[in-house]
């Protein structure tokens, strides 16, 4: 698969550095993400691949280097801007954290109310609304008939999958999905990951995941970063790398 490098910048990690305590984690980090790819992060445990999306979504800090999300240079931004250029980037997880009693509609409406928690007044048809949005969210994802079940009957595959309509139903740019397939059989692995691939292709969605699957990357991802000891490897589409540069990342 070959990629558009025409194609606008969603995400802009420039030289971004972090170290925890003595232990520098990342050094100089710098890559990018663009409107209607996949860009699969590789890379032995601790590389940093995590801490990387970590400092994209906000949950760490980096200590230096600069961030522009959807335009958005997050060192220059402040306040409604800066949420809004974070919120643009929605984060799927390993562990998926839905709300397993209640229904997977009620868990796919959840990804709407951060973006409607910004509004100085919340629009009077907002629950019709939202649950509408979510359902079409659903619908995306291939789930739409589970709607009322409790997220918790579904299995690991398909909760994945509302977690990506949750994450969709915050009308990102770009979604980050740190390991989204670790805890998956094969079949859900590869279901979830054409479903990515699609999202990018179809919505034009940048889509930046963590991958422990070379495999996964070599069918679904545009583009491949590797990473080793927090340094950058490579970084290049994926149908330039050989299998054994990708299974030298490992050893
Ligand atoms: N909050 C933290 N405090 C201290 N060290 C941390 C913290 N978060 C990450 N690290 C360390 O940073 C290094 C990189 O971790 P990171 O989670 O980014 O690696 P990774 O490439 O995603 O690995 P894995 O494949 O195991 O998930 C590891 O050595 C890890 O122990």
């Amino acid at each position: 698969m070959t990629t558009d490098t025409a194609r606008e910048v969603l995400l802009d990690v420039r030289k971004i550095s972090k170290s925890f305590g003595d232990r520098v984690v990342l050094r100089d980090m710098s890559m990018q993400v663009h409107a209607g790819e996949v860009v699969a992060f590789l890379g032995a445990n601790g590389s940093g691949k995590s801490t990387t999306l970590r400092a994209v979504n906000g949950l760490i800090e980096a200590d230096s280097g600069d961030i522009e999300i959807s335009g958005v240079r997050l060192t220059e931004a402040s306040g409604a801007r800066r949420s809004e250029a974070r919120r643009s980037a929605a984060t799927v997880f390993q562990k998926i954290h839905l709300v397993g009693r209640r229904t997977v509609l009620q868990n796919v409406c959840a990804g709407g109310f951060a973006r409607l928690a910004t509004l100085r007044s919340v629009p009077p048809l907002f629950g019709t609304e939202l649950k509408e949005e979510a359902m079409a969210c659903l619908d995306r994802v291939g789930l739409a008939d589970r709607a009322h079940d409790r997220a918790g009957s579904l299995s690991g595959g398909q909760q994945q999958r509302v977690a990506i309509a949750r994450a969709l139903c915050q009308r990102p740019r770009i979604l980050l999905a740190d390991e989204p397939v670790s805890a998956l059989d094969p079949r859900a692995a590869d279901d979830v990951m054409a479903l990515l691939h699609e999202l990018a292709v179809e919505e034009n969605l940048g889509v930046a995941a963590v991958l422990h699957q070379p495999h996964l990357a070599r069918k679904y991802a545009h583009r491949v970063i590797g990473l080793r000891d927090g340094n950058l490897a490579f970084d290049a589409p994926i149908d330039d790398i050989d299998d054994a540069a990708l299974a030298a990342l490992y050893v």
